[in-house]
């Protein structure tokens, strides 16, 4: 999928774009504070329905202006709007009828972020990286989205359960559907994540030749015990905390350099490659089984990088046969590659230069 039109308004700085971006390589350079992250935010909004910098959507719109509008054209002719009030209201659009819900949009145009915010994949807890299986899972298969949704509703109404101190009786019907939808669930991402690992090899047998990686996909319990005991045999704890321990929400990705953590072990410039490299798998494996190409958003691609990773980084992004949308303060810290586009953004207008 990519993205053929794209219009924003009212949107951080910019007031008004409209471009239209190549399906292969878009460079969009400028100084700092110019707006670049401001554009790879808005086609993010349009994947996600929300922002990846900000919490508050009202905090996106343009200073003084009501609310902010986004729209794109994809190359299948489908069409998404969204506009954003500063009440808070907002409006969905799925060509031209309201969307049901926000997940339409994302299995619509498939997206890879990789900015400074992604460091949190190695660097924080399990959520992260369990969203980063589910993205996958997600778009491998359309029954994933409705099965997590009820595994959460399930497990949110047994902890509360466990809260009110309910009998064991009680809470065992509920753990019957959870042990059903969990296992569903963890199936699902076990066999993402083998997909992924296979992706993974060859990409980083080029980032990062020298290091000895392990991946590794902890379900969330011991994986010696079946889900159904887990649920009872911990039932007492889970009583006593109020929460549910163990589980597929505890799931998890590992990664590992010579047994230590990778984030104990790589450093800055490394890490950024790992996760570059995790990303472009999710991309591969998505194309691979589903024969759809996911959109990568890469914001800053230099920093951390010396020339030779920037330029296999570049060579990796391309390769993947997806829409590429990179940028840069200066197109020189880039000229390694033949951009198929390039987008010059000035206090917020966004212009495309011809070479
Ligand atoms: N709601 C808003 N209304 C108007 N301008 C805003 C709003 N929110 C942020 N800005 C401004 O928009 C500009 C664009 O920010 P953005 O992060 O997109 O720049 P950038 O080109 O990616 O910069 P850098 O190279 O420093 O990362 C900034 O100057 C910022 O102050």
């Amino acid at each position: 999928m990519m993205i053929n039109k794209l219009q924003l308004n009212h949107f951080r700085n910019v007031q008004a774009a409209s471009v239209s971006p190549a399906g292969g390589l878009n460079l969009i350079y400028g100084a700092n504070g110019s707006g670049k992250t401001s554009f790879l935010e808005a086609i993010w909004f349009l994947s996600v329905g929300r922002s990846f910098r900000s919490h508050l959507s009202q905090r996106i719109i343009q200073y003084e202006q009501p609310n902010f509008t986004l729209f794109a054209k994809l190359s299948n002719d489908d069409k998404i709007g969204i506009q954003r009030q500063r009440s808070g209201d907002h409006q969905v659009r799925i060509n031209g009828e309201p969307a049901k819900r926000l997940a339409d949009l994302a299995s619509m145009l498939p997206l890879q972020l990789i900015s400074p915010e992604s460091f949190t994949l190695l660097l924080d807890g399990p959520k992260a990286r369990r969203e980063f299986i589910d993205w996958g899972a997600f778009h491998s298969d359309p029954n994933f989205f409705g099965i997590w949704s009820r595994f959460r509703r399930l497990l949110k109404q047994r902890n509360q359960l466990l809260r009110q101190q309910a009998s064991a009786r009680q809470i065992a019907v509920w753990d019957k559907q959870l042990v059903q939808y969990g296992q569903w669930l963890t199936d699902a991402r076990k066999a993402w994540v083998n997909s992924l690992n296979e992706a993974l090899e060859g990409i980083i047998s080029q980032f990062l030749p020298d290091v000895p990686i392990q991946i590794s996909f902890s379900q969330g319990w011991d994986s010696k015990t079946e889900l159904d005991q887990i649920y009872s045999s911990s039932l007492e704890r889970d009583l006593q905390l109020g929460y549910t321990v163990s589980g597929p929400h505890k799931a998890d990705l590992r990664l590992r350099v010579n047994k230590l953590p990778a984030q104990d072990s790589l450093s800055r410039g490394q890490l950024k490659l790992l996760i570059c490299a995790l990303k472009i798998a999710q991309g591969v494996v998505l194309s691979r089984q589903q024969q759809r190409q996911c959109i990568f958003l890469v914001d800053d691609l230099a920093s951390e990088l010396d020339q030779a990773r920037r330029t296999l980084l570049l060579e990796q992004l391309q390769q993947t046969g997806g829409q590429v949308f990179v940028t840069a303060i200066e197109p020189e810290q880039l000229a390694m590659v033949p951009w198929d586009k390039k987008f010059h953004v000035e206090q917020g207008r966004i212009t495309e230069q011809q070479d």
